[in-house]
């Protein structure tokens, strides 16, 4: 018999035990229901035989009212007993070939995998659905695994290419977490997401389930309907089509409304350049506030613009995790700076944790940072410097990183590359001088994060007036973790600082890198869009 096609996408996973007091199970059950779950699972882990019979028997009923079908956690035979749709069976429980033998042949098995190891296994018993957690840290189940974290399940969606099997996700995912999970968790070949997320307390330990259950469905939803979704991005305009001079001339534009709106950019940075980046934020046009404290970060992410961060000299990695998520929260952009992220254990281990715990928008690096996050020694780096010529192919190494990480990468050299994963753009100008001065790659961040600022509040404006327009095609915007065309905010980004140093040597009073510098900041001050689109050296290379 053929086995129904279930709607994991909102997948609800029982917890008594985290009722709010005074809220009566099924009475949360039956709201959940209403506010969208999809799939229920009972799950009882200290209810005696009848108990959990009499339980699942009522939650059948509920469940067969709303046409949502019912999971059993563990128990074959409890699943028979109410004639469940399937089991969910764990590591140490009855293996899946006894399972398959006791259920009927349309019966769905899902089975828990927290590796590589355990879902080719999975895939080999030939489950219907594997659920990968935790991939955040719970405290509705004591963990005996380390969590897998969101960047760690693409490489285990990528075990189920070419199968059917399904995928959800579970362990903290949350209406705070489940867009950057969703986005965060997808094969870099971005073919595979998960199919679905299962949540208990965010339901279940909610005093409105309905409305949780809600807030889910309508980001899940909005998550599984954006146009382009074999490229999981998260922010609009992936699988854009491009002219060299349509990018010239839509970066000059931004610069202009940047001029006009003067974004604010938060930075968390480093000593060494804090107020040399926020005087070049100011001589952009830009508004910098260069707040480190953790405590002040979720009102900071609830002003419009984008988050730098830059863990040049990483003291306060705290603020940097509260600062990321707010930022994912609130849509804003993040600039993601790996300052020398290979030349210690404690930098790698840092930046590791901190794009575990939020989406990056753009990550900016010199060679040898974005060699350390591809994982590739062809280029060493020295301090925070890059050693030698570059990349054999740093086409390549640009792609693959924004592949990995989903999002836009710039690596910065003698040649600038940008990638989006799909189209990679090389930038040729650029004045030798800029490597000379300390902070030359950080100002870039500073200023990739202004574009990125000013493109995520024009993009919010044509929202408002498309709604306030009625258009009704917008709706898949609710899942994007942020919204404008980062591709081009990070050329724009890019080419004001490289533009800017060549005016600047171009300056008489300019006679070395002492006052180089001055001049540069002067130029950045003076730059005109016409600047930008007349000098720009722009390739879109594949
Ligand atoms: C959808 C989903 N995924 C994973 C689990 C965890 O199941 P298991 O490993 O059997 O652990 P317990 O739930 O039995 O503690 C799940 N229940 N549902
Ligand atoms: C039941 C369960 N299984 C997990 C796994 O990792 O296999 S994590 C988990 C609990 C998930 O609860 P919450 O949504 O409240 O974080």
């Amino acid at each position: 018999m053929a086995k129904p096609s279930i709607d994991l996408s909102l997948y609800l996973v029982t917890g008594r035990e985290l009722l709010p007091p005074n809220k009566d199970y099924y009475e949360s059950l039956e709201e959940a229901l209403q506010g969208g779950v999809t799939v229920v699972q009972v799950r009882e882990k200290t209810a005696d035989t009848g108990e959990f019979l009499d339980i699942a028997s009522k939650t059948s009923s509920i469940c067969a009212k709303y046409g949502v079908p019912l999971i059993i956690n563990d128990r074959v035979d409890i699943a028979l007993a109410v004639n469940a749709a399937g089991v969910h069976i764990g590591q140490s429980d009855m293996p899946v070939s006894v399972t398959r033998r006791l259920l009927p042949s349309d019966c769905i098995i899902g089975k828990s995998v927290s590796d590589v190891e355990e879902a080719k296994v999975a895939l080999e018993e030939g489950v219907d659905y594997v659920g990968i957690g935790a991939i955040w840290a719970t405290t509705s189940k004591k963990l005996v695994r380390p969590v897998v974290g969101v960047r760690g399940v693409g490489e285990i969606l990528e075990v189920f290419l070419g199968s059917d099997i399904k995928t959800v996700g579970i362990g903290g995912l949350k209406s705070t977490t489940v867009l950057r999970t969703l986005h965060g968790a997808t094969t870099p070949c971005g073919t595979r997401t998960l199919d679905g997320v299962a949540v208990v307390s965010d339901i279940v330990a909610s005093p409105n389930p309905r409305g949780s259950a809600e807030l889910l469905s309508k980001l899940i939803r909005a998550f599984y309907s954006r146009p382009s979704p074999n490229f999981a991005f998260p922010f609009s305009a992936a699988h854009q089509s491009y002219t060299e001079d349509d990018i010239k001339s839509r970066a000059a534009g931004l610069l202009k409304t940047l001029k006009a709106i003067k974004p604010l950019v938060h930075q968390i940075t480093n000593t060494v350049v804090a107020t040399q980046s926020a005087n070049i934020t100011l001589a952009l046009g830009a508004s910098p506030i260069m707040a480190t404290a953790p405590q002040e970060m979720e009102d900071l992410s609830k002003i419009p613009g984008a988050l730098l961060v830059n863990i040049g000299t990483i003291a306060n990695k705290d603020g940097m995790l509260v600062a990321g998520r707010h930022a994912n929260l609130n849509r804003k952009p993040i600039v993601f700076d790996p300052v020398g992220v290979g030349a210690t254990s404690f930098r790698r281990a840092a930046a590791d944790e901190l794009l575990n715990s939020w989406q990056a928008t753009v990550i900016k690096g010199n060679a040898a940072e974005i060699g350390t996050l591809a994982k590739t020694a062809e280029v060493q780096s020295k301090g925070v410097d890059s050693v030698g010529s570059g990349f054999s192919d740093p086409v390549a190494i640009v792609k693959a990183l924004a592949r990995k990480e989903r999002c836009v990468v710039v690596m910065t050299g003698p040649q600038d590359y940008i990638s989006d994963g799909h189209t990679t753009i090389r930038l040729s100008n650029g004045d030798p001088m800029l490597a000379d001065i300390t902070g030359s790659g950080c100002i870039v961040g500073t200023v990739v994060a202004s574009f990125c600022g000013i493109s995520s509040i024009s993009a919010q404006k044509r929202l408002s007036a498309q709604r306030a327009a009625g258009q009704t095609d917008t709706d898949h915007k609710a899942g994007l973790l942020v919204d404008g065309n980062m591709l081009i905010a990070s050329v724009a980004g890019v080419l004001a600082i490289t533009v800017a140093s060549e005016l600047a040597v171009e300056r008489p009073e300019v006679r070395g890198t002492g006052t180089f510098l001055p001049a540069l900041i002067d130029a950045i001050y003076g730059l005109t869009p016409e600047d930008v689109a007349s000098r720009a050296k722009v390739e879109i290379i594949r």
